[in-house]
């Protein structure tokens, strides 16, 4: 059993998470929010789970380090810079990122990628999300996940190739391009869809979250099992045994 300290305790994924660490006998060390300090709750926690917003990242980052304890990073809307923070910071604990925490997406990403290496690059790619009102990025950490794995199966640099924010007279779509298209509104806990469009026929391979107890599940199995691994940057496969 480990104690689990919460970034981002009074918002949705930490009131989720909250009741997963409870029902699974681990112990909440704590929860901070925007002002709180990140290095009290190191300090007593054994690892940390970070559902926050990308601007308190390296300040969380430096209390995992300083506490000398695991992070598991499920924050969205990070950047290039975000990304080489995680990398240093997996240099001196362990450290888990990803946009979806969920068993379901964590397997959908193979299944995109096996597609993906599979079909010539005569067959389109397009990224479909849709999340709730209230949600602030776009495309979501899941779609950009998803295109990594559609990238990853076809060999190519993700950010050579991807179309996004399309409008006006964009020109016909270019043949290899991977496009994202994002949906808000309501309630919707995450919808994605890959689909892959060729000559007559369409493969869609989709997700659906009815709720957010399945990234708060995820994530808690994660926080367990970086208790005690050495420094490195892990993923949900191997959480996973995927
Ligand atoms: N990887 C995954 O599987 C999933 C990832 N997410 C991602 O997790 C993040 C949070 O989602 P959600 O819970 O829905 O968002 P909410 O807006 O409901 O909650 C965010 C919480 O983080 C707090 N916060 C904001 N800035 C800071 C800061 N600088 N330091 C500490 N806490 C801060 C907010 O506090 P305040 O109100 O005071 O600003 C709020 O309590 C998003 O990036 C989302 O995309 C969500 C679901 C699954
Ligand atoms: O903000 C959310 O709610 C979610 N964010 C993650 C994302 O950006 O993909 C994961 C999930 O889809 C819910």
């Amino acid at each position: 059993m480990a104690r689990i300290g919460i970034i981002g305790s009074e918002g949705a994924m930490g009131h989720a998470l909250a009741q997963v660490i409870a029902a699974t006998g681990h112990e909440l060390s704590g929860g901070i929010d925007r002002g709180g300090c990140a290095e009290k709750l190191a300090d007593a926690s054994e690892v940390l789970v970070d559902f926050s917003a990308p601007a308190a990242l390296c300040t969380n980052l430096h209390a995992a380090i300083g506490a000398g304890i695991p992070i598991v990073v499920g924050t969205t809307g990070l950047e290039e810079k975000h990304h080489r923070a995680i990398d240093e910071a997996a240099r001196v604990v362990p450290v888990l990122q990803t946009g979806n925490t969920s068993l379901g997406v964590t397997l959908l990403a193979h299944l995109v990628r096996e597609a993906a290496a599979r079909l010539g690059p005569e067959w389109d790619i397009e990224i479909l999300e849709m999340h709730h009102r209230r949600k602030v990025d776009a495309p979501s950490g899941t779609a950009l996940l998803l295109g990594e794995a559609a990238a990853k199966g076809r060999g190519i640099d993700l950010a050579d190739k991807s179309e996004r924010g399309r409008d006006g007279h964009t020109g016909a779509r270019k043949e290899g391009a991977i496009g994202f298209a994002s949906l808000r509104g309501g309630t919707v806990a995450g919808e994605h869809s890959v689909i892959l469009a060729g000559e007559d026929e369409r493969i869609t391979l989709s997700h659906s979250a009815e709720n957010r107890s399945i990234f708060a599940r995820g994530a808690v199995r994660a926080a367990e099992w970086l208790v005690g691994k050495p420094a490195g940057r892990y993923t949900m496969d191997e959480v996973l045994g995927l």
